[in-house]
């Protein structure tokens, strides 16, 4: 099923078959950007995505995939130390960076040690050294750093990253990454991407399972006429965006 404009629909009779084809998806696109460019820029969120990356640290993509390759960032984090129950990384790292070869060096997590404005500022010049030195790419079109792929996540809201709708934040034309102190799902402070660094992206995968999100995938495809977008209404890349949806999720479509 394609919906122009909206990205590619793809639903899954089950989440465990989601999962396999994402494995595949991913895997495949990191073959594609590892022997064009020699590297491949990987964007997670947190949330239930870690868990649909499962398939990825089985045979045979945990040994088919060039690891060393992969560099690794977070679309959203809490500002909480790593080895906190909250902390996206620990999520990432427990349940997938733990489990291959990916350098240390390639894994871009927050300082924990600094404020959410300062830990914002910290990633942001983060970024901008790995774009200096071509890890990262530049969209010729806005001048934003270009991820090679984002795997995101939705919340039950239409959120995604931590751009919640109705939030000022989804309205930041400039700054690369930013942080908000009342998010409406806790923990309150956090760090985020915002929307010109996700839209400039070569590909985003959006991974919703549950019936718990149907109704905000119906919003999202069949709804365009709501006069006020939701945060997930405004993910609209540079390149290609695919929805990775199992039958519960596409219930009401
Ligand atoms: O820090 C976070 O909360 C996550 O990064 C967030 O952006 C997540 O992707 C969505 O909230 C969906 O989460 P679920 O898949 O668990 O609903």
């Amino acid at each position: 099923m394609a919906e122009k404009g909206k990205g590619k629909v793809e639903v899954f009779d089950s989440e465990e078959e989601l999962a396999v084809s994402l494995a595949k998806y991913t895997s495949d696109l990191s073959s594609k950007f590892t022997s064009e460019r020699g590297a491949f820029t990987v964007v997670v969120s947190g949330g239930s995505l870690i868990k649909s990356l499962r398939k990825l640290v089985e045979p045979p993509y945990v040994d088919s995939i060039d690891w060393s390759k992969w560099h690794v960032f977070w679309v959203d984090e809490r500002v909480v130390p790593k080895d906190h129950d909250d902390s996206n990384y620990k999520l990432a790292y427990d349940g997938f960076l733990s489990k291959v070869p990916i350098l240390p060096g390639n894994v871009y997590s927050i300082n924990d040690a600094l404020s959410a404005e300062g830990a914002a500022d910290d990633y942001e010049t983060c970024l901008k050294h790995l774009v200096k030195s071509r890890v990262i790419t530049t969209s010729d079109k806005t001048g934003f750093p270009k991820f090679d792929l984002m795997l995101l996540g939705m919340g039950p809201d239409g959120h995604i990253a931590s751009l919640f709708p109705g939030h000022p934040l989804m309205n930041e034309k400039e700054k690369w990454i930013t942080f908000i102190k009342d998010s409406p799902k806790p923990p309150l402070e956090r760090i985020t991407f915002t929307f010109p660094v996700i839209n400039s992206s070569a590909y985003i995968a959006l991974v919703v399972a549950g019936a718990g999100k149907a109704p905000v995938v119906q919003t999202a495809l069949r709804d365009s006429q709501n006069s006020e977008k939701l945060p997930v209404q405004l993910v609209s890349p540079e390149g290609e965006l695919t929805w990775f949806l199992d039958r519960d999720a596409a219930s009401k479509l």
